[in-house]
């Protein structure tokens, strides 16, 4: 098996990797691809290409739907990165209410002058700044990211407010009573001192689900004159015009992001931070190892975990003599043309795990003989089959 890194991969993941797999650098000849933050969407995959895993939680850089087409299923690792973005949310909310970036430049334009410790007591008035404390903090988006963001705030003495509409059972027990449970983004948008958005970005006609560009002139007028805006989710959640017009207006104080751009690094009242959410040896660490152990498990056994294209699926470890998987679409009379093809050829099935995920399915197959090619062509031309494997 061959694997290649379109980004820097952290070698305590890369180390999980046995033996026989090889790294490449020709992407055309790679079974798996590992990715962070380079957009895949102009790539073409070759028929080789089995999956993809994003080190990271957003997959946006990842055109899923045609590599869904292709056969190839696309992992992230989610929650993998969630301290190390809630850790600097945390500072971005600091940074946002004392002025320590003006204090800290200011001291180095006089730090050549004589006595600076007297000109620091003389000038600090100039970076007075407001606390955390009793202000109100509005979290959308309540994930893995957003549930620790609005936790870490109220030991802060924040008062939380949390909206997320598609929130997950776990996340739900997660999350701090103190945080108060709010059915409208309005409601934030009304109240809160700071909103932080935590949502992938989604491009929807549906504007409950819509995220893409959320905080836009409209959203901005409903809100608090001096609110903060903190963005450590995608840059095209915000309108960077309408952001621009707020800033100068002084409807938004300041817009912390974490995704700078020839727009809003050159914008007064912003806090540009480069894209540093998770770049800390943990997070980076904890994406690279999950995301191998994933392709591996994938690769091996034909197990899914944790992919945004396909539905996950665990079938353990084969036990029988083979196993095919098949990735396929949705559609009926699939696995009576799956077991028709297998027992046509006198092979025995052991055991059968079929599972969906919206236009697409995944069916794992046990025989009790070993795989013959004749089985994998006849499965291969079944119409609606999108890939098949022989793992064992
Ligand atoms: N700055 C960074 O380095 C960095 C690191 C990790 C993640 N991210 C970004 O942060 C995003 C969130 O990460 P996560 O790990 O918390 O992901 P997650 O999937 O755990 O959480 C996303 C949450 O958003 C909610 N959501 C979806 N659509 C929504 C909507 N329209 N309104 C309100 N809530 C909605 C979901 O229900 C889910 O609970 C990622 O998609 C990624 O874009 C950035
Ligand atoms: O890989 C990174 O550094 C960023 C990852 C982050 O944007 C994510 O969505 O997980």
């Amino acid at each position: 098996m061959k694997y290649s890194c379109l980004n820097p991969i952290a070698p305590i993941g890369l180390n999980i990797f046995s033996d026989s797999y090889e790294n490449t650098d020709n992407v055309d000849e790679a079974d798996v691809i590992l990715v962070r933050s380079a957009s895949m969407h102009d790539m073409e995959f070759s028929d080789n290409l089995k999956a993809i895993a994003r080190a990271g939680a957003g997959y946006n850089n990842i055109p899923i739907e045609k590599c869904a087409e292709k056969g190839i299923v696309v992992f992230n690792t989610p929650g993998a990165n969630a301290n190390g973005v809630k850790e600097l949310v945390i500072a971005g909310l600091i940074l946002a209410s004392r002025d320590i970036i003006g204090g800290v430049n200011w001291v180095q334009s006089i730090k050549d002058q004589p006595d600076v410790a007297k000109l620091v007591e003389k000038g600090k008035k100039q970076f007075v700044g407001k606390e955390l404390k009793g202000k109100k903090l509005g979290v959308i988006g309540l994930g893995a990211i957003g549930v620790l963001v609005a936790n870490a705030a109220t030991h802060l003495g924040m008062t939380v407010y949390g909206y997320d509409p598609f929130i997950s059972v776990d996340r739900a027990w997660s999350l701090s009573r103190s945080v108060i449970h709010v059915k409208n983004r309005e409601d934030i948008y009304r109240d809160c001192d700071y909103i932080t958005v935590h949502t992938p970005l989604i491009e929807d006609d549906d504007p409950n689900s819509n995220t893409k560009e959320m905080i836009n002139k409209e959203s901005i007028g409903k809100m608090k004159d001096g609110v903060v805006i903190l963005n450590f989710s995608r840059g095209l959640l915000v309108n960077d015009n309408d952001m621009e017009e707020a800033l100068k207006s002084g409807k938004v104080a300041k817009y912390v992001t974490d995704f700078p751009n020839d727009k809003t690094a050159n914008m007064e009242g912003v806090i540009a931070i480069p894209h540093l959410g998770a770049s800390t040896e943990e997070s980076e660490d904890n994406c690279a190892m999950m995301a191998v152990k994933q392709l591996m498990d994938y690769i091996e056994n034909g197990n899914i975990k944790n992919s945004v294209n396909f539905p996950n699926c665990d079938a353990g470890e084969c036990v029988s003599e083979g196993r095919i998987t098949i990735l396929h679409r949705n559609i009926p009379k699939m696995l009576t043309q799956f077991t028709a093809a297998i027992s046509v050829l006198d092979v025995n099935i052991a055991n059968l795990v079929n599972k969906s995920r919206g236009n697409y399915a995944y069916t794992v197959i046990d025989v009790d003989t070993s795989v013959n090619g004749e089985v994998v062509k006849k499965l291969k031309d079944i119409e609606g089959v999108l890939k098949v494997r022989v793992v064992k």
